[in-house]
């Protein structure tokens, strides 16, 4: 149902956004909206419907997040209003319309205490303000009855945008040494794989008979930041040795998991997205971020 399908996006200015954006070019019989902060402003509530139902799409991809996870527990009122409330409203006009969303969620909802990675209906318990609130965002999107998936993905890097390759490569060049936390595993995934899995999935039959399922995507393969930065120094011939540190030993505001590799298995089986290797992907990225402004 590719021709004639009206795709919503909020979020354009984010990795993901402008991952999206860019992938948008290759599909020009899809009717694509890209909206971002000027021209919809996920805090003002009451502008949310109008705006949504004056495009009128048939699918909706909410990239859009307060995404700063160490400010948010400073800021929670903020991100809950663009985490939760907004999805809320956005989840409800989804519903009126009749249209599916895709609400992009986070790793960080569960507290890292497992030693396998989460299925989808594994009970989440966040343990930040930023995990709290994209799972009341979560719950208010499957509580509105609208059509649609949550999608949890986990550690997204793009050369377009904040992210952690982007900050080690900063790093790496400013500086001879650097340690690293090698007591938190988890996924990288790189955002145009994301954003390729998605339109995959908006294209999709299957999304039409969801209602709020929940699904998991990121590159496959295990790593901790510790060994990412590893790699990112490597890859890209830095001269900048990385040493594996304990979570204590880097204070930050918001706790993060120790483990949040997610089971992507179902995404696979539903909607055959591709999953490539975090370092398949690392490697293919990295040449992107050169080209890149700093
Ligand atoms: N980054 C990561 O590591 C991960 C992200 N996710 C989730 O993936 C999704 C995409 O994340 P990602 O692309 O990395 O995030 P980014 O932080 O790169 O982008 C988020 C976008 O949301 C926009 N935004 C924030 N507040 C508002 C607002 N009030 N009104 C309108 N737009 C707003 C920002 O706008 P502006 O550019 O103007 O600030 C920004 O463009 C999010 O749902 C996030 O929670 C999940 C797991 C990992
Ligand atoms: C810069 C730096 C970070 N760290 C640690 C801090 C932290 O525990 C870990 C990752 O740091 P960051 O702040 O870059 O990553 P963080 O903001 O926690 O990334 C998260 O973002 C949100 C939006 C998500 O949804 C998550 O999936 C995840 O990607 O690395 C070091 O150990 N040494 C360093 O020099
Ligand atoms: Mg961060």
């Amino acid at each position: 149902m590719t021709s004639g399908l009206r795709i919503l996006v909020t979020g354009t200015n984010g990795q993901l956004g402008q991952e999206l954006a860019g992938l948008a070019k290759h599909y020009a019989d899809i009717e694509w909206h890209f909206l971002d902060r000027s021209t919809l402003d996920l805090s003002e509530t009451t502008r949310i419907a109008p705006t949504i139902a004056a495009i009128a799409p048939q699918v909706i991809v909410n990239a859009a997040a307060y995404t700063a996870v160490d400010k948010a527990e400073s800021e929670g009122e903020i991100a809950d209003a663009i985490n939760h409330i907004a999805v809320r409203e956005i989840a409800n006009t989804a519903k009126a319309l009749d249209a599916c969303l895709i609400q992009v969620s986070t790793d960080y909802v569960f507290d890292g205490t497992h030693h396998r990675p989460y299925l989808p209906s594994d009970t989440p318990s966040p343990e930040s303000v930023y995990g709290a609130t994209k799972l009341a965002g979560e719950k208010a999107f499957i509580g509105s009855g609208a059509k649609g998936i949550v999608l949890r993905t986990s550690w997204v890097y793009s050369a377009l945008g904040k992210n952690f390759v982007g900050t080690m490569l900063r790093l790496g060049r400013e500086k001879d040494a650097l340690g690293v936390v090698a007591d938190q595993v988890g996924s990288p995934t790189w955002a145009k794989d994301l954003a390729r899995a998605i339109i995959r999935i908006s294209l999709s039959e299957k999304l039409q008979n969801t209602k709020g399922e929940i699904y998991h995507y990121s590159n496959t393969g295990v790593c901790s930041w510790f060994d990412l930065a590893t790699c990112i120094m490597d890859e890209s011939g830095l001269d900048c040795s990385v040493n594996p540190i304990a979570s204590e030993a880097y204070p930050t505001p918001a706790k993060r998991p120790h483990y949040s590799v997610l089971n992507c298995q179902s995404t696979l089986d539903d909607f055959s997205v591709e999953t490539p290797h975090w370092l398949h992907s690392l490697r293919l990225a990295l040449p992107e971020f050169a080209t890149e402004k700093p």
